[in-house]
């Protein structure tokens, strides 16, 4: 469905991916993986058109995939990124209302009902501002806003970053929910046991290249792999 072929792009003359190609499956959840500074990021700014293609090719579903952010977002891919990016003197509804008003379509899968339906707890902070949510509330927010562009692909930058284990868990089931409800998705993290357990596919990124792939089974019980590239 998406298909990075040998990518190159960085942050204005450093170039941070050299050659990187990496395919995500229709339905399928990836895992991006690999030690800090490796690019993973990158990555995923770079799909999302917030860093320039320099060489290389992005398509989804066989096409190129645009350089513009919001022509990518309108195609169908949604991006949670590290800094989840709310609206911090906005309410929890009118943060939701602005995607849903953007992106909204009628008849479409995702509507403000369904999202509260997978995160009650977001229902319960519908009048608080941004700024009053927890890391945890705020990371519902941001996958609950990017739902309601009504993704075919959903993309999330390391979506346990700095949450206590007890969110992590949460954040993890809600996720399972996504994936067995059919959403395709590319996952950054950090946390190896989270990744591997919500991912059909992992790549493993080093140096601005992917230096392994396979499934999530396989990286489980590849000690020298985790040891190597990710330092297990
Ligand atoms: N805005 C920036 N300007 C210049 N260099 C940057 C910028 N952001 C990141 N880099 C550099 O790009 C490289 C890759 O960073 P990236 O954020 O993609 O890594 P990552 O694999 O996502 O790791 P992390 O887990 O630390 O986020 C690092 O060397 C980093 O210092």
């Amino acid at each position: 469905m998406l298909e990075l072929k040998a990518v190159e792009s960085g942050y204005g003359e450093t170039q941070i991916l050299h050659g990187l190609s990496l395919v995500s499956q229709k339905g399928k959840v990836l895992a991006v993986l690999g030690r800090n500074g490796a690019g993973k990021s990158t990555t995923l700014k770079t799909i999302m058109g917030l860093l320039p293609l320099k060489a290389g090719e992005i398509e989804f579903d066989g096409k190129p995939i645009g350089a513009k952010t919001f022509n990518v977002a309108n195609g169908g891919i949604a991006y949670v990124p590290e800094t989840r990016d709310i609206f911090p003197s906005l309410t929890v509804r009118e943060n939701l209302e602005i995607s849903a008003k953007n992106f909204g379509r009628s008849g479409s899968e995702w509507n403000m009902d369904r999202v509260l339906e997978l995160f009650p707890r977001l229902d319960e902070r519908m009048s608080n501002s941004g700024s009053q949510l927890s890391g945890g509330e705020q990371q519902m927010l941001a996958i609950g806003r990017s739902l309601l562009m009504n993704p075919r692909l959903l993309i999330l930058d390391e979506p346990t970053e700095g949450l206590a284990p007890i969110i992590v868990k949460l954040i993890h089931d809600k996720l399972q929910e996504l994936k067995t409800a059919g959403l395709s998705m590319i996952i950054v993290e950090q946390n190896f046991g989270f990744a591997t357990s919500l991912a059909d596919n992992v790549a493993v990124v080093s140096k601005g290249q992917v230096v392994w792939t396979g499934n999530a089974a396989e990286i489980r019980a590849a000690n020298e792999v985790q040891n190597k590239w990710l330092g297990i």
